[in-house]
C-alpha cells in the first residue's frame, strides 16, 4: 500500500505500526504539507473518531479527519513521535519509580479530561499510551470509548478490552464507571514499574482469575509507588481510589523525593 493516496490527499509511506485490529501509517498529507498518521477503518472507526474528537487535551492523540476511500473508512491522527509505553517496557524493562509517577501523573490529567467529556475510555494500556519525544504522554484508541447512555455491550456481543487489563467489572460486563480506566491505570503503572502485566498468566482463563480477584504478581520494583497502585486495583470500584486521591499521592511523593534530592544536592 507504500506510496498509494487515500481520500486523494493523504500519501501512505510507512507503517507507525501494528494493533491487534489495525495498522497506523505515516503519511504525508499533500494539501497542507505536513505529517499525519492514517488509521484504517473498521467496526469501531467512528467511534473512536467521535470520542477522541471531543476531547481538546495535549495528553489525547488529535483527530484531524475522517475520509471514505473505497469501502472503508480511515481516520487521520496527528502523528505521534517516540514510541509507545509498551514498547519502552520491552525494550528497558522496569522503568524508574519516578519516570512512571511522571506518567502516572500525566495520565490522571488525560482521563480526568475523558471523564469530564463524559467518556470511558475503556482500553487504557501501556500499548495505548504514547511517549513522545517532546515529553507528552498521549493516550490513544478510543476504538471501544463508552458515550454518556450508551451500554457497554459490545455490537456483536464479544468481549471488547484486553484481559490484562481491563477492570472485573468490565470482565463481568456490569455497568461501567469513570472508575473502570482508573483500574486499567493501575495495571498500567504496575506494568511499567514492575517491566510486566500484573494479571497476565500466560493462559486466558488464569489471567480472568487474577483480573477477577485483582491479585497482582508479587511487587518487586514499586517502592513507594505500590499502595498507590494497590489503592487503583480495588475490587470494588466504590473503594478504588479516585483521580484526586490518586493524584494527592503521587503528588507528595514528588515532593518528597524533590526535598530528598536537594537535600542530598
Ligand atoms: N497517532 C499515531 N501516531 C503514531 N503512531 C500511532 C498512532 N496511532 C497508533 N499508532 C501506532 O500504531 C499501533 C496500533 O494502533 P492502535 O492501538 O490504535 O491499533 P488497534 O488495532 O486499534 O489496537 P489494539 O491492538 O489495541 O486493538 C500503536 O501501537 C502505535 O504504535
Amino acid at each position: 500500500m507504500r506510496g498509494q493516496t487515500v481520500g486523494g490527499r493523504y500519501r501512505l509511506e510507512s507503517v507507525l505500526g501494528r494493533g491487534g485490529m489495525a495498522t497506523v501509517w505515516l503519511a504525508e498529507d499533500q494539501l497542507l504539507g505536513r505529517w499525519v498518521a492514517l488509521k484504517r477503518g473498521n467496526g469501531e472507526t467512528l467511534n473512536e473518531a467521535r470520542a477522541a474528537a471531543r476531547l481538546s487535551h495535549p495528553g489525547v492523540v488529535r483527530v484531524l479527519d475522517l475520509v471514505a476511500d473505497g469501502d472503508r473508512p480511515w481516520i487521520v491522527l496527528e502523528a505521534l513521535s517516540g514510541r509507545t509505553l509498551a514498547d519502552a517496557i520491552r525494550e528497558l524493562g522496569p522503568l524508574p519509580v519516578d519516570r512512571v509517577r511522571r506518567i502516572g501523573l500525566c495520565l490522571l490529567d488525560v482521563l480526568e479530561a475523558v471523564h469530564a467529556a463524559g467518556l470511558v475510555h475503556r482500553d487504557v494500556k501501556p500499548g495505548n499510551v504514547q511517549l513522545c519525544a517532546d515529553g507528552r504522554v498521549v493516550l490513544f484508541d478510543f476504538g471501544i470509548a463508552l458515550f454518556p447512555g450508551h451500554t457497554a455491550e459490545a455490537p456483536d456481543g464479544f468481549f471488547q478490552g484486553s484481559p490484562a487489563f481491563v477492570s472485573p467489572e468490565q470482565l463481568h460486563g456490569a455497568a461501567l464507571e469513570p472508575s473502570t480506566d482508573l483500574f486499567s491505570l493501575g495495571a498500567t503503572l504496575y506494568a511499567a514499574v514492575e517491566g510486566r502485566s500484573p494479571f497476565d498468566r500466560g493462559d486466558l482463563f488464569a489471567t480472568v482469575l487474577a483480573v477477577s480477584e485483582a491479585t497482582p504478581a508479587p511487587f518487586r520494583h514499586a517502592g513507594p509507588l505500590q499502595p498507590v497502585i494497590e489503592g487503583l486495583l480495588r475490587v470494588d470500584p466504590g473503594e478504588r481510589w479516585t483521580v484526586t486521591r490518586t493524584r494527592e499521592a503521587l503528588q507528595a511523593q514528588s515532593l518528597y523525593s524533590g526535598r530528598g534530592r536537594r537535600a542530598r544536592a
